[in-house]
């Protein structure tokens, strides 16, 4: 087994009253791809939102290669700047793709690399062309998203992410906003980053792509990881009665 890349442990999140995550621990591998599946309020997108600091943990930690999130390496609270650094080892996908409407996909790829780590134009819109091209957008780069389709905007989004340069990719359901004709061509994109090596989890209820491309699935529900294990083991012999309950009750479309 490759080593731990990304390290949770005792996870823990309220808001309000209702205690959304219960001390999660999950270890993620280098060059492991995670499918996070559950019922809806399950947890899974502030779990996903918790490893990267888009949501504060009440309590536990996030470690990703020997980094203590929100930690300076003397174990002192890390300041903005360091935080916002140990953030970008992460990247992140949405559900929905949140490009700029007036730049192209080059210029939007580009924007990462420009104003955050300060990489000169000419060399930032070169890594955002190479980035589109690895995602199959070779044709696209000088589009804008409204000539694009949702599949090519969620593919742009793909190449953004990648564009920093990340340690880890976090999906958050990205294909559940498109029509259903799009999702394949977002998922072969991730199943190709995935034969490349790139470490990923990823929240979705595809479960073709999960069963056929992740290395490792975890189930939640209310809050806990309940059953976890190499997809086949756990889409064919689940043990938790809600894992079984929620494996039933997927809609055919989902092609369990
Ligand atoms: N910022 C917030 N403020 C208050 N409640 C929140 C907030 N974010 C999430 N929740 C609640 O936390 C619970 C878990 O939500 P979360 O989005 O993590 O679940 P999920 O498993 O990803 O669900 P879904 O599949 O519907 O996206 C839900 O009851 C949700 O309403």
């Amino acid at each position: 087994m490759r080593p731990v890349l990304v390290e949770a442990r005792g996870i823990t999140k309220s808001f309000g009253p209702r205690t959304v995550l219960q001390s999660v621990d999950l270890d993620v591998h280098e060059g492991e791809t995670v499918v996070i599946i559950g019922a809806s309020g399950s947890g899974k997108t502030t779990f996903l939102r918790c490893l990267n600091r888009l949501e504060t943990p009440d309590s536990g930690t996030v470690r990703i290669a020997d980094v203590t999130i929100g930690q300076r390496s003397d174990g002192r609270a890390a300041e903005e700047r360091e935080l916002a650094r140990q953030r970008r080892l992460f990247g992140f996908v949405f559900q929905r793709f949140n490009l700029f409407p007036h730049l192209t996909a080059a210029q939007n790829v580009a924007l990462g690399p420009r104003r955050v780590l300060g990489i000169p134009r000419a060399q930032a819109e070169a890594r955002a062309v190479a980035e589109l091209t690895r995602l199959g957008l070779a044709d696209h780069v000088h589009k804008r998203p409204g000539q694009l389709s949702g599949g090519q905007q969620q593919r742009v989004a793909i190449a953004r992410a990648l564009a920093m340069d990340p340690r880890v990719i976090l999906f958050d359901e990205p294909t559940s906003a498109l029509d259903p004709e799009l999702v394949q061509e977002v998922l072969d994109a991730m199943r190709a980053l995935a034969a490349e090596g790139m470490t990923m989890v990823v929240v979705t209820h595809e479960m073709r792509f999960a069963r056929s491309v992740a290395h490792r699935a975890v189930f939640m529900a209310d809050g806990r990881i309940a059953e976890e294990g190499p997809p086949a083991q756990l889409f064919g012999a689940p043990r938790d009665e809600r894992l079984q309950r929620f494996l039933r009750h997927l809609e055919p479309a989902r092609d369990v």
